[in-house]
């Protein structure tokens, strides 16, 4: 294989490229959910494969129609068979899964790694190969067709293949080329892990505002559409969320009594904090992966 020529025959798009996600958990479902939902392609063409938990490929299987293969040897044919295989389990397992994997790699396949922390070279070394690699970190908004996901190559994915990956993950969302593939721990902090900062804040929203007396059904739709409607705020007018703070802050009023106790408890601060923390994290689940440990 040239580096020039593209190793699948990319041209057809993506229908006809048969898809297989090693590791069937939340990350695998929301990329499969979105691809099918949007009708890049059909269920006939994603195979989706775990270790043991038959109940899962049952559940996959049931609501997306989605091949689902379970003995060792159909496993087996469906890594060999794939054309693009998507990394789809924990970084504590992937060093294992791609031990397993470097025996039925082919170098006309394209891997596409979600895992965090995971560098592109020790997919390579470990898969024992010069494949091409599409480093990713996406997040589980890829479900509803809004996620976010950075994206990294490695020398060898060439240009129809770099184009083919981002209509992917287009097709379920933003992407963010990344020409430092140390950035994608950054990413992860940002937004591979965001969406829980995000729900960890409604979760509070909603304790809070039953507290103060809402039935549970307001409070939850309330603080729905609070969070929906300051994200579109934030996108369709363009400002800056300081000055979109701004304008609901009027002086003296409630919204700046809030912001002084949240400033007093340093929040800012500790979000900042938590996004750096979980970049970090993810270097180190690197590391270990690379070190052999589990983590
Ligand atoms: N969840 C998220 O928000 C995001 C996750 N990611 C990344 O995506 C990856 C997957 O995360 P997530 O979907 O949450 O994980 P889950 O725990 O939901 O799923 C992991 C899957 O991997 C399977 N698995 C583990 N080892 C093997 C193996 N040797 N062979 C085959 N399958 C295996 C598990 O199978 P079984 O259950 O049978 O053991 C399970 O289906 C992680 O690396 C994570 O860093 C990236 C961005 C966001
Ligand atoms: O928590 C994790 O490790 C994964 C990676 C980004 C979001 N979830």
């Amino acid at each position: 294989m040239s580096a020039s020529e593209p190793s699948l025959s990319v041209n057809a798009g993506i229908s006809k490229l048969k898809l297989t996600f090693f590791g069937a958990g939340s990350m695998a479902e929301a990329i499969a959910r979105g691809l099918l939902e949007r009708g890049l392609t059909l269920p006939g063409q994603i195979s989706m494969i775990n270790r043991h938990n038959q109940d899962r490929l049952k559940e996959l299987h049931d609501r997306y129609h989605v091949i689902t293969p379970s003995t060792e040897e159909a496993k087996q044919q469906s890594l060999e068979e794939a054309d693009i295989i998507f990394l789809a389990m924990k970084p504590k397992d992937a060093q294992d899964a791609l031990l397993q994997l470097k025996h039925f790699v082919q170098p006309r396949q394209l891997v596409v790694s979600l895992i965090a922390g995971l560098s592109i070279r020790t997919i390579e070394q470990l898969l024992e190969a010069r494949i091409p690699v599409v480093r990713t970190m996406p997040n589980t908004s890829s479900t509803i067709g809004l996620g976010a996901t950075g994206i990294c190559y490695s020398d060898s994915v060439d240009g129809q293949l770099r184009t083919l990956s981002e209509e992917i993950f287009q097709s379920v969302g933003i992407t963010a080329i990344v020409e430092e593939e140390k950035l994608l721990d950054a990413v992860t902090g940002v937004s591979g892990s965001g969406p829980a900062y995000i729900y960890y804040l409604m979760e509070a929203m909603i304790d809070a505002g039953k507290k103060l007396g809402l039935d549970d059904e307001s409070a939850r739709t309330l603080t729905i559409q609070t969070v929906l409607g300051a994200a579109n705020m934030v996108k369709s007018t363009g400002e800056e969320p300081a000055e979109l703070r701004r304008k609901v802050t009027s002086p003296n009023g409630t919204t700046q009594a809030a912001i002084e106790l949240l400033n007093s408890h340093h929040v800012s601060e500790a979000i900042g904090k938590a996004i750096f923390r979980s970049a970090e994290r993810a270097a180190e689940l690197g590391a270990m992966i690379e070190g052999g440990s589990k983590g």
